[in-house]
């Protein structure tokens, strides 16, 4: 589903994705993890083409993040390609990024009517069905600031999954929440993993959420992938002291 080739991205000199390889198959649930800088949301940047990379290709699907072919040549993604991949990826934001303007129907309902061109009437359906699962029905009329901030991370949950994605990308979505809120987001989290197969790339320090919803986790470190397991096996077991490091410092500061 989503192929990361001998992937660079430099920031000026600061190398921050060094030869890149990584791979996460259809319907499979795969946590980041790793120190401040590690390059995680470098990643997730990169999927949603808010970032170009400066070597190797990304995959999503059959599609190529970095070419395209034309008449059976190999040519530079231009902005049309890009838009088509970009709507099979849904992505939530640590700030929840809403609409303050527009009451939660309309912040759920306007990329679909708009980007997807459905009509008003199922993108409306669709949205009262999101809502339910991510339990604010009875939210439907309120205005994002009428919200507390976790029911504003479901709400950007719903607005994303509105979308229909393949991918779903989640970038330290309860991090600028209270424990208590951030439990209610990771919750329905847990119920879209159980309850459906989309495939999701996310970065947490969430460590028992990670646990529980993912196949496998990636501890990263400068840029590389330190090691790659089933999360039962990485957090019980980590082979690499960095790893140890890592998870330990995670745990001090919970
Ligand atoms: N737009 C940018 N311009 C310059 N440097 C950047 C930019 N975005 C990221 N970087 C640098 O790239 C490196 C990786 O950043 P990234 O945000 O991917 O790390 P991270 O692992 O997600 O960290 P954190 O856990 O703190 O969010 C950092 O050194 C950061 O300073």
């Amino acid at each position: 589903m989503i192929r990361f080739d001998r992937v660079v991205k430099r920031f000026g000199d600061n190398v921050v994705l060094d030869e890149l390889d990584f791979a996460v198959r259809p319907g499979e649930r795969v946590t980041l993890i790793g120190p401040s800088g590690s390059g995680k949301t470098t990643i997730l940047r990169l999927l949603m083409t808010l970032e170009r990379v400066d070597g190797g290709t990304i995959h999503v699907g059959e599609d190529c993040l970095t070419h395209v072919r034309r008449g059976g040549r190999l040519v530079p993604a231009d902005e049309k390609h890009l838009r088509k991949v970009r709507r099979r990826i849904g992505m939530v934001f640590q700030q929840f990024n809403l609409f303050p303007n527009m009451r939660v129907l309309r912040n759920i309902t306007e990329a679909p009517v708009h980007v997807l061109g459905r009509s008003t009437e199922d993108a409306e359906r669709r949205a009262r069905e999101l809502l339910d699962v991510v339990g604010l029905a009875d939210k439907i009329d309120a205005y994002p600031t009428q919200l507390s901030g976790g029911q504003q991370q479901r709400v950007a949950i719903a607005r994303a999954l509105a979308m229909s994605p393949d991918v779903l990308l989640l970038d330290e979505i309860t991090s600028a929440l209270d424990p208590e809120l951030a439990a209610e987001v990771l919750d329905v989290l847990r119920d879209l993993a159980r309850t459906s197969d989309i495939t999701m790339l996310c970065v947490t320090h969430a460590m028992k959420f990670a646990r529980d919803v993912s196949h496998r986790v990636l501890m990263f470190d400068a840029g590389k992938i330190v090691e790659d397991k089933p999360p039962a096996e990485l957090f019980e077991n980590p082979e690499q002291e960095r790893t140890r490091a890592f998870l330990r410092s995670v745990l001090d500061e919970a």
